[in-house]
This record gives C-alpha cells, structure tokens and sequence, in this order.
C-alpha cells in the first residue's frame, strides 16, 4: 500500500508459481493435483474494525461479520481485530462484541457455539489514529496471527471523516500487507461538495490506489437495491417499458420515523440532502435508469451508472423543498424538535427533510421526473421505488374510473424496507354481474414467499469487499458526477439561508411537497390508496 502499487494487482510468489502451472493446466486441475486450496490454506484475512468503540461498529460490522462466520462465508483463517483509542482488552471487546451478535431467526441451530467461537477470533489494539507507531504495533500483532502465510487485510474506516486520511496513511505506512492485498473501506460522508470530495480522494490517492479504496453506500447492499438489475433485465415484461414513453414518474422515498437523536453533531454539519439524496437515492435511481451494461462486471456497471450521473441536469433551487422537524405532542408523549437537540444550534437551518425534482436529459428519460423524497421524524420508517406509468391511450374503461384517471395507471412498487416486497398496481374488474373496475396488486411480498431472513447490508458488502467485488461500491468518478449535481443548489440554500418549512414531528412532512409534485403533474404515491401503503 505504501508503494502505491496495488498489491491487489500483484501476484504473490504462490500465484505467480500457480499461474506458470496454468500454461499447462487450468486452475482447478492445479489445485486438485496439488491437493490442497492455495486461498484455504495458505492465505489469511485480517478484517480490522478502525473506530471499533463506536456505534457503526457495534451496531453494524461486527454483527454482520458474525453473520458471515456464522454462514461459513469467511476465509478458513480469519482475524478480526478492533483498532480505536478506547483502552480495552481483548476480552472487554469480546463482551462489547457480544451483546451485539443476534442469531438469525431461521438458523439458531449452535448459535451460541458458533459465536464463541467467533469471539475467540476478535481482538483489541488500542491506538490513536495518526499514530505510525501504534499502526506498527498492530501490524506485528496481525503477522502473529498470520503466522507466515500470505496476509490480505482489509481495513474498514468506522471513524469520523476527519480523521480518515491520518488513519488510512498510518495504515498504510505500518500495517499494510507486505504480501498479499490491502483493501480499505471508507464510510460515508466522502465530503461535503465537489471541492471536498475531490481534496478527499486527492488525499486517499496518495495513500492507496483506486483499486484499494471501498466507498461503501449500505443501500447498494440492499436486498431490493440488488434486485432491480434482475427486475429489468432479467423478465421479458419490464425492459420494454422502461423509458419515458411508458413511464409517467419516477419516485425515491426514504423516510424514517425517528429524528437525528444522538447523530444531532454529525448531522447539523451535512443535512438531508447529503445524508441520504446525494448518496442513497441517487445511487439507487443511477442503477434505475441505466442503460443495459455490457456485462455484470463491476466497471460495466459502474460505468452505465456514470453515464446516467453525467446526463443529469444539476438540480435547481426551485424544484427543491426543505423542511425541518418542530416538536410535537401526541398521546400524552412529547416529541422534541430538531434544534432541542443539545449538539444542535438553536438557530439552525439544516434540512431534515427535502423533496426534489431530478432530471435526465437522455434519449431514455427526457421529461419524465425523478422525484426524491427524504425526511426524518416523519409518520413511518420506510425506502420505496415507485415507478407510475403513463395513462392507456383510449382507455374503453375510462368513464368507470371517473375523473380520476390518475387512480388507473399502473404503478410498480419496489419497497426496499420495511417488509420487502414488489408489487404491480393494475386494474381488474370486481367479481359480479355488473362493471365495477378496482385497483389490485400483484404482489410479490418477500416474507411469504422466502422463509430464509434477508441479509443485512453490511454482510453483502463486507463479503464482496473480503472477495474484491467492486460493483456494489462507489468509483471516484461516480461520486464526482453525483457531487456535481447537487453541489450548486447545496451551496445556494446555504448563502441565501433558505429557511426550512416546519412540520411536526410524526407527521407527513411539508405541504411544500406536494406542490413540487403538483408542478411536474405528480402525486406522491406513498400518500395514496394503496393497500400495500
Ligand atoms: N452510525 C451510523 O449509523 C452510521 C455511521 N456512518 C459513518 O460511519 C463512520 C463511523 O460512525 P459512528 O460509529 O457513528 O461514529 P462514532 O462517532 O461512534 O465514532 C467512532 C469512533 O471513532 C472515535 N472518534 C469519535 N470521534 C472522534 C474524534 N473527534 N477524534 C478521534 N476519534 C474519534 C471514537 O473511538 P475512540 O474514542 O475509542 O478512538 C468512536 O468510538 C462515520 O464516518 C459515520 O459518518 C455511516 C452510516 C451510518
Ligand atoms: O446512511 C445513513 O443511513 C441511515 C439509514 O439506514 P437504514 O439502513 O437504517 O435505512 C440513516 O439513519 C442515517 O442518517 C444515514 O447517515
């Protein structure tokens, strides 16, 4: 890693000796006559948690980490190390550790075994996070481990942005692998604009390669994010209606019914739009949108994404609206508002929610809106795709709607969370003598049809980032393009101090959205008759 020269794209002395064989043979005959697994056997995982005292780690990569042991989805020599300033022995991480581990409902078969086990493979280094010399001193502890064998290390950046580069160039400088590959993964926010952003990754590149660098975007590693790829391109039905002369509007909801509590620091500092559009939702309309890419390998993929990014028109101040939470009192409990949060400052416009209007200038998409909706506090905790089709042309059954013919176009309705599922809204007629038309869904609801529990998404992307999959991870140029769209209205709302709209905690969120929608002849669905609503 210090060399800047990918390890990644170096061949260690076992592969260079593996792939001389290979002229002769091909991979797997190789391994059978040699009788062994050379990546089993002979090769080492170190995962170390940089931040691992703090709430990501707790709540999130350890769990999902036990997840992957317990499925069997980690290397057969693996060691988790825990990396912060925290003093802490091996044995407090491990009981840190373990009150966060959960057994999957559907495998609690030797749960308790399999997560002590687990336990006995996490350990704790105490250092500060721009120290060499503490870097060094886990590097020695990772190579005990490691006992001679090839030594592939991941780093998983759970700490605060600004103390990313010191952490990734002490790293990179005292623990990286002097064999095998060295992959880090950084979290979110990757800046606050195009200009930070870019002095991030100038900064990053210093230290790492492109090919080293996982930007994680946990939506990516959604059940349902995933399987919009599949949606379109694998069924006959959907691909050819995917463009603007089928449909009418795309929406990205993303509410919770919880304000920033406890995040209320980090929060005021980034806001709505950069907490969750400039990242999650677009990140999820980017793969909505794309054009087919020519394979399913990551660069394919990523990028048809860019191409979607690139097409965008930067969002413009008058097709947004904020708003930002006010307490509420509701059944005898009172809600606080945003700014009663003791880290917030009592003056502060930061947005907790934000409704947009996106646009794609391509030959797909020209004129349909992408409407984006995210907002904290609000009535429910909810992520949807909802795609409205256009009107039949002629519809003979239109006198039996009436003069709401909004009520009968077709929707299809991804929802990524809670309680996954797709459905398509379509008209049928009421069982009967008579011609009465209702609107029903065809509905694929993921807890009847699988018994097995979905995943969370820090196990896929720690095992894709484990495998050096790049497709569910964000590239430099990816995050430029996104950066460039929502970066002159960003700093626009800033400079003119565009006060938010107040809606109370609980609630629906500003009225303001429905009047962004009404411009652009659009009506949220998620505030509709809909029986999966
Ligand atoms: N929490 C979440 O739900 C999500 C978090 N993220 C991102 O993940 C990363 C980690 O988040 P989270 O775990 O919440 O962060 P925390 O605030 O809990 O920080 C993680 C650890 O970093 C150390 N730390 C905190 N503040 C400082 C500081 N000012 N200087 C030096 N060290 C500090 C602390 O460890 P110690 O004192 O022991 O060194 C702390 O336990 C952040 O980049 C965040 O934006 C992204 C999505 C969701
Ligand atoms: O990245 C973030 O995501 C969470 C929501 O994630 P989810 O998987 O629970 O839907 C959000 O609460 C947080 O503000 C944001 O930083």
């Amino acid at each position: 890693m210090a060399t800047k020269v990918s390890p990644v794209e170096k061949e260690t002395p076992i592969e260079k000796l593996k792939s001389e064989l290979l002229s002769v043979t091909s991979s797997n005959e190789w391994d059978e006559k040699a009788g062994f697994d050379i990546n089993e056997n002979e090769s080492t995982v170190s995962i170390t948690v940089v931040g691992a005292s703090g709430d990501l780690a707790k709540k999130k990569i350890f769990p999902a980490l036990f997840a992957l042991y317990y499925e069997g989805c980690l290397p057969k020599h693996f060691t988790v190390y825990g990396y912060a300033r925290s003093k802490m022995t091996d044995a407090e991480l491990r009981n840190m550790v373990s009150k966060t581990l959960t057994c999957r409902i559907d495998k609690r078969e030797n749960c308790g075994e399999k997560m002590e086990e687990f336990l006995k493979r996490c350990f704790y280094h105490s250092g500060q996070y721009d120290s060499e010399e503490n870097f060094a001193q886990l590097d020695k502890k990772l190579k005990e481990h490691e006992g001679g064998k090839v030594s592939n290390r991941l780093f998983y950046l759970s700490i605060p942005p600004n103390i990313f580069i010191d952490a990734v160039k002490c790293a990179s400088s005292s623990a990286s692998s002097g064999n095998g590959w060295t992959r880090v993964i950084v979290e979110k926010p990757f800046g606050r604009d195009s200009d930070s952003s870019a002095a991030l990754t100038k900064s990053l590149k210093q230290y790492l390669t492109e090919d080293q660098i996982f930007r994680i975007d946990h939506y990516l590693g959604k059940e349902l994010v995933e399987n919009l790829s599949v949606l379109r391109f694998s069924n006959l039905i959907f691909e050819p209606l995917w463009s603007r002369q089928y449909i009418r509007n795309v929406q990205l909801i993303f509410s919770e019914d919880f304000g920033t509590e406890g995040r209320g620091g980090y929060f005021d500092h980034y806001g709505i739009i950069r907490d969750i559009m400039q990242n999650h939702l677009l990140q999820i309309l980017a793969l909505f949108a794309m054009e087919t890419p020519v394979s399913l390998d990551a660069e394919d993929i990523r990028n048809e994404k860019v191409k979607v990014l690139r097409s965008m028109r930067p969002l413009q101040l008058e097709d947004v609206v904020i708003g930002q939470y006010k307490s509420h009192s509701k059944g005898g409990v009172t809600y606080p508002a945003y700014t009663d949060d003791k880290t917030v400052p009592k003056d502060s416009l930061t947005p907790t929610f934000a409704a947009a209007a996106l646009f794609i200038d391509n030959a797909r998409w020209d004129g349909v809106p992408f409407l984006m909706k995210a907002g904290k506090a609000l009535h429910n905790k909810r992520a949807e795709i909802r795609v409205q089709f256009r009107h039949v042309p002629g519809n003979l059954y239109n006198r039996n709607f009436g003069t709401d013919l909004d009520q009968a176009t077709n929707e299809l309705v991804i929802r990524v969370q809670p309680d996954e599922a797709i459905y398509l809204k379509i008209n049928n007629k009421v069982p009967g003598l008579g011609m009465r038309l209702d609107c029903s869904n065809l509905n694929l609801h993921y807890a009847a049809r699988y018994s097995k529990e979905i995943p969370d998404a820090y196990e896929r992307l720690l095992l894709d980032a484990i495998e050096g999959e790049r497709r569910l991870f964000i590239r430099s140029d990816e995050l430029d393009a996104a950066w460039s769209l929502f970066t002159p209205v960003l700093a626009e709302l800033e400079e003119k101090k565009i006060m938010p709209e107040y809606y109370p905690y609980g609630s629906r969120g500003p009225v303001g959205a429905h009047y962004l929608a009404a411009r652009y002849n659009v009506r949220w669905g998620d505030l509709g008759l809909d029986q999966s609503a």
